[in-house]
């Protein structure tokens, strides 16, 4: 199903169902039902992103997103001692190699632009992705990685996890969103600029303090199992309830609250008329848990 062109970080086909997915770069789980386990899984190499992890990283988070019967997931990664090196240097080198070897700027250009917007893609899924998404973190979180764990929902860190927004070591400005997410994320805006322009190293409890995680637990198992316990939770709810309100967060992240009252009024004059708020509101009458209660899959 997937198809690596030569050497490159090539473009990804959409598919519609979880089921389906045959991945190199991950391991897919259903660990609960409605709960997909994403696991990213290269440990020999740091879980390094290569071409492989680019392409199903946004397959797979398109997928869930139509796939009905996933509600909620989690994002882990195999092995102990990395979460994730960040971008496969070797593949990043010998793609940049490929663009360099045209002859004229523009061309140059224009071929580094495509390939920015192609890997912010897949980083862009599991932000749009209308199912919540939760980092369950351990180890190394190198570049790439914050972008990534940047386009989670939820940020859970085991305590041996470490943090570096690495790109300027690497000599460039980080591109895939870390920038431009990561300042919202912590709020503090002259942490996120010390951290990008210095590339220093953090750990989880200054992870924590800075409000990138929000909880730490004593090792990888811990961490995964937490997170997969919410997941669950999140997964009983009404779908219509959690994907409208993962929606609505992330426009009001980014508009204005007058922006985003508007925009919520007119989502939920639709959405209010959905079965699951007389469900949910009943099961609440008559202390019923909602794990008792079947919601339409969405
Ligand atoms: C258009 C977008 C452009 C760029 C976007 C960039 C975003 C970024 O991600 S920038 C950050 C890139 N990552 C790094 O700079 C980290 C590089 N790795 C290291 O510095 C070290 O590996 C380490 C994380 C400090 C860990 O060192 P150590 O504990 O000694 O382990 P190693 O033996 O070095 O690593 C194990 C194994 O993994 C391979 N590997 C690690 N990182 C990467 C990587 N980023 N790319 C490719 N491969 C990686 C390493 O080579 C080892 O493999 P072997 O086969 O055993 O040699």
């Amino acid at each position: 199903m997937f198809r690596v062109v030569g050497n490159t970080f090539s473009r990804a086909v959409r598919s519609s169902s979880t089921a389906a997915l045959e991945c190199k770069a991950f391991l897919l789980s259903t660990p609960h039902p409605g709960v997909l386990q994403v696991e990213i899984n290269r440990p020999k190499k740091g879980n390094s992103m290569n071409a492989d992890f680019w392409l199903e990283c946004e397959q797979v988070f398109n997928a869930a997103a139509d796939d009905e019967k996933v509600r909620s997931i989690v994002l882990t990664a195999s092995g102990e001692k990395f979460w994730s090196a960040g971008i496969d240097l070797m593949q990043l080198a010998g793609e940049l190699g490929q663009v360099m070897e045209k002859d004229d700027i523009g061309h140059k250009a224009r071929a580094l632009r495509k390939m920015i917007l192609r890997l912010q893609r897949p980083v862009n899924a599991i932000a749009d992705c209308p199912k919540p998404v939760i980092g369950a973190i351990h180890g190394a979180c190198i570049g790439g990685a914050i972008d990534v764990l940047s386009a989670c929902d939820i940020r859970y860190s085991s305590s041996d996890a470490w943090f570096t927004i690495k790109e300027v070591d690497v000599g460039l400005a980080a591109d895939l969103g870390t920038l431009q997410r990561f300042p919202k994320i912590i709020g503090n805006d002259s942490m996120a600029r010390e951290l990008a322009l210095t590339a220093r190293k953090f750990d989880a409890s200054e992870a924590k303090d800075i409000g990138f995680v929000s909880k730490i637990y004593e090792n990888k198992e811990e961490t995964l199992s937490a997170a997969l316990e919410v997941a669950k939770g999140i997964a009983e709810k009404s779908p219509v309830a959690v994907q409208g309100t993962k929606i609505v967060m992330n426009y009001a992240r980014d508009h204005s609250v007058a922006d985003g009252l508007v925009q919520i009024a007119e989502w939920n004059a639709a959405q209010l008329q959905s079965e699951d708020l007389m469900k949910s509101a009943q099961a609440a009458m008559m202390k019923q848990p909602l794990s008792d209660v079947e919601f339409e899959d969405l």
